[in-house]
């Protein structure tokens, strides 16, 4: 037997991730850990990746990530598949179809796959469970959202508490260690005009049989969401793992490597332009690798950024499926009137931006990734939520984290570029200012002793270790224990 593959078949856990960026590289940074103590890892993800991989480097791809080795199935759809357009579509076919070529690629890379120790997934690929118990091997999820999420989704579809309705679409949802929470704090997918089908189905058959999940593991920290980590003890507990960001946002040895992948070419340049500018002066603009806004609201952020005569970082990236209506683009007039004032990029180097000494505060989508960052880096948001978690996220960094504000829409569901102005001079001077950058930096402290050892993510991790290696119980499908 080739030397991999003897080292592929021992103490080995393979990860199978969804094919968008904020999914795969926190199950890479998990590897990662779990890698630091012994474990061989691999990562299994979607054809579109490579492809993604293959464009933005413009070599060859890789097939490791600082040691993880990368292996790719099929979706079952073509690479130039607009998944986006035919959503509902895209997720029924992988539903299909990722099983068989999951269970196939397997058997093509491991001798004994019953020698794994366990297959870990996440949310966006709950069939994962199935693959692993044809092997039987038993199955984690890494959960890549808050744990607010999970508890409200967990609670949503085994119809533990009131959600909205068609009859009743503005009830207040009261739930255990959570705020009140009105319809435009709650992700979207529970709300009843959700256009998306698929995403009820999928977590509503995937929470209906968590049972098939031995360990469920967070990305987030206990000390983060300590309520509602608590508040799910008796149902299905979680165990917060992260924040699995690079290592140079946690105070990390600066040696340390990161896992992760790079699915677009970042913009090197905004760090040297950073560098001329004022310490917290800068605002940083990005809507992640999904989101496109409208062209109204395009022309709201630019009209606000220009008013406000602050030096600003904007990522505006090309839409993968451009529309005739101006979408995702900026207004024609901006690059020439703001030009000695800010820069445009297609993609940053987001996580080297947020942690600038000239970097001020961020508006965002409110990806978790993207607030994960922002936490560790202890600096303000200006929270502006589009679809998904989003909305949930925004709710936790006004109320629960307390390090920012929020753009509000307007009842016709614009926004204003007045309000944006206000929300930006609310984080960057006055009292509110000083106390939302005092909560970020405690936050940011916190975020360090989780992760450093003896923390209680380390701990966590470090228990889930001992039990998917048998050292501390028996790998006999017992239920997963709580924290
Ligand atoms: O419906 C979705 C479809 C896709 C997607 C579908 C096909 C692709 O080739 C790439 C991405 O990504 C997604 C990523 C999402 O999570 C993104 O990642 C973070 C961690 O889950 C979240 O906090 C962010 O809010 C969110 O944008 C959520 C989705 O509903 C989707
Ligand atoms: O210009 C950019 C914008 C985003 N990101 C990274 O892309 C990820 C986005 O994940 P998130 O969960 O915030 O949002 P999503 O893109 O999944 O909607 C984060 O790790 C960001 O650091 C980046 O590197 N450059």
């Amino acid at each position: 037997m080739a030397q991999a593959e003897e080292k592929r078949e021992e103490n080995h856990v393979l990860l199978v991730a969804f094919s968008s960026q904020g999914h795969i590289n926190p199950m890479l940074r998990l590897g990662k850990r779990l890698a630091a103590r012994g474990i061989h890892v691999s990562l299994a993800t979607t054809e579109i990746v490579r492809h993604r991989m293959l464009k933005s480097s413009g070599a060859g791809p890789a097939d490791h990530v600082t040691g993880i080795e990368l292996l790719f199935f099929s979706d079952g759809l073509s690479l130039d598949y607009d998944w986006k357009t035919n959503l509902d579509v895209y997720m029924d076919i992988l539903g299909k179809q990722g099983p068989s070529n999951l269970s196939a690629l397997i058997k093509e890379h491991y001798t004994s796959p019953k020698k794994l120790l366990c297959l870990v997934t996440n949310p966006f690929v709950p069939w994962v469970s199935d693959v692993a118990a044809e092997y039987n091997i038993p199955c984690a999820m890494l959960w890549i959202q808050p744990c607010a999420l999970y508890a409200i989704y967990y609670r949503c579809f085994n119809k533990l508490s009131a959600f909205p309705t068609l009859t009743d679409p503005d009830m207040i949802v009261e739930l255990p260690g959570l705020p009140s929470m009105e319809k435009e704090d709650l992700p979207s997918f529970v709300l009843p005009n959700n256009p998306f089908g698929s995403f009820p189905k999928l977590f509503s058959e995937l929470f209906q049989v968590m049972e098939k999940f031995k360990w469920v593991l967070g990305n987030s920290f206990y000390e983060l969401e300590k309520h509602v980590i608590d508040s799910m003890c008796e149902l299905y507990p979680i165990r917060p793992t992260g924040p699995l960001v690079p290592p140079t946002l946690l105070g990390q040895d600066q040696e340390l490597e990161d896992a992760s992948v790079d699915m677009w070419k970042s913009d090197e340049t905004c760090i040297e332009w950073l560098t001329q500018q004022p310490p917290s002066s800068v605002i940083y603009v990005s809507f992640g690798s999904i989101v496109v806004l409208p062209a109204k609201q395009m022309e709201a952020i630019a009209t606000a950024l220009k008013n406000v005569k602050r030096p600003f970082l904007w990522v505006v990236k090309p839409p993968e499926f451009p529309t005739p209506d101006g979408a995702g683009q900026l207004p024609s007039w901006f690059l020439e009137e703001t030009k000695d004032q800010g820069q445009v990029v297609r993609w940053s180097p987001q996580t080297r931006v947020l942690s600038h000494p000239a970097v001020a505060c961020f508006i965002t989508h409110c990806g978790w990734n993207s607030m994960l960052e922002t936490i560790c880096s202890g600096i303000p948001l200006i929270a502006y939520p589009q679809w998904t978690d989003q909305p949930t996220n925004a709710k936790l960094i006004v109320d629960v984290f307390k390090i920012g504000v929020r753009i509000k829409k307007e009842g016709d569901g614009n926004i204003s570029s007045e309000v944006i102005e206000k929300c930006i001079e609310e984080v960057m001077v006055g009292p509110v200012a000083e106390q939302l950058r005092k909560n970020a930096m405690a936050l940011k402290a916190e975020a360090q002793k989780v992760v450093a050892a003896g923390g209680s993510s380390d701990e966590n991790i470090r228990l889930f270790v001992e039990e998917i290696t048998g050292d501390s119980c028996k790998k006999d499908g017992s239920r997963n224990v709580g924290i």
